[in-house]
């Protein structure tokens, strides 16, 4: 028999105790995640951006163990479903997947989303964008991504990402309260969205609805602040949290606030091995 990975020590008292609960009572846990940037690698493109090799196995291992595993993600809930190979693996029926920042909701069991209608102004910045990025003088490798229910726009392809945010940031933020949306920045992204939902109300709902005693949530990006923000509160209520930074060079903002600082998307793999190999020991 092998001994199992060793789990890292998060570097915070509070991070301490709620991975001592989550490995003493996973019954009693909940583990959420992000998607892009900790359960899949940073690509160029949006569309291929599927799961780590060792994310599947890893959740495969633990779901059993634990009141819920959850991924809260500001894609649509059935790409990541599609881009984690998530649908149809018997331990995952229980896997709870909250898209576009908490407005939809995946469900394993019947494979159906439940959302609102969808925020006009969307279908208004989508027509406009096109000849906006024109007029601005938008760099070649600009890349909108038409998500249903908002709209993204990259510029990780063009040849100097931070002149281009630099370019588009007041405007897009401009064109999206104009259309009664809201700008939500990302690595080398911005995205035109409605308001009223972040992950912080999407984590709190989804913990609601689990009634965990102790949780982590795994984030990288600045729309997983909020999130964090979620887990301190709901210390204070006597729920043990860990935040978890799956690390990266382009993001450091949430690596400040962590207990825990992985190595992206590997170390996450890695963290989830050990923790499964833990439990099994
Ligand atoms: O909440 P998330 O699951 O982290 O989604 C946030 C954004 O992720 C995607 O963009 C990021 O990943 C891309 C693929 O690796 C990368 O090309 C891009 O530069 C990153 O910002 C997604 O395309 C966006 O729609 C999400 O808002």
């Amino acid at each position: 028999m092998t001994s199992p990975d060793t789990l890292p020590t998060p570097t915070t008292p509070e991070g301490e105790a709620a991975l001592r609960a989550i490995v003493e009572d996973p019954g009693q846990s909940m583990l959420a995640f992000d998607f892009d940037g900790v359960l899949s690698p940073i690509v160029d493109d949006p569309e291929r951006a599927f799961a780590h090799p060792g994310v599947l196995p890893a959740f495969r291992r633990l779901a059993p163990s634990f009141r819920a595993l959850a991924i809260v993600t500001g894609r649509p809930a059935e790409l990541v479903v599609r881009l984690g190979e998530f649908a149809g693996v018997s331990e995952l029926a229980g896997l709870l997947v909250v898209g576009h920042y908490g407005e939809e909701r995946w469900d394993a069991r019947t494979g159906e989303v439940t959302a609102p209608p969808v925020a006009p102004g969307v279908e208004e910045v989508r027509r406009a964008l096109p000849d906006l990025l024109r007029r601005w003088g938008a760099p070649d490798g600009t890349r909108v991504e038409d998500k249903g229910r908002a709209v993204a726009v990259h510029v990780r392809q063009t040849a100097d990402p931070a002149a281009a945010t630099e370019l588009l940031t007041d405007r897009l933020t401009e064109l999206a309260r104009a259309h009664d949306l809201e700008a939500q920045p990302g690595r080398m992204v911005l995205e035109l969205k409605p308001g009223g939902m972040d992950k912080g109300a999407a984590l709190r709902r989804l913990a609601e609805d689990v009634g965990p005693r102790a949780l982590a949530y795994t984030g990288d990006d600045l729309g997983d602040l909020p999130a964090y923000d979620t887990v301190e509160e709901l210390r204070t209520q006597g729920i043990a949290g860990l935040k978890v930074c799956s690390g990266s060079t382009e993001v450091t903002a949430l690596a400040d606030r962590a207990d825990l600082v992985l190595d992206g998307p590997p170390g996450v793999a890695a963290f989830l091995d050990a923790l499964a190999d833990t439990l099994d020991a």
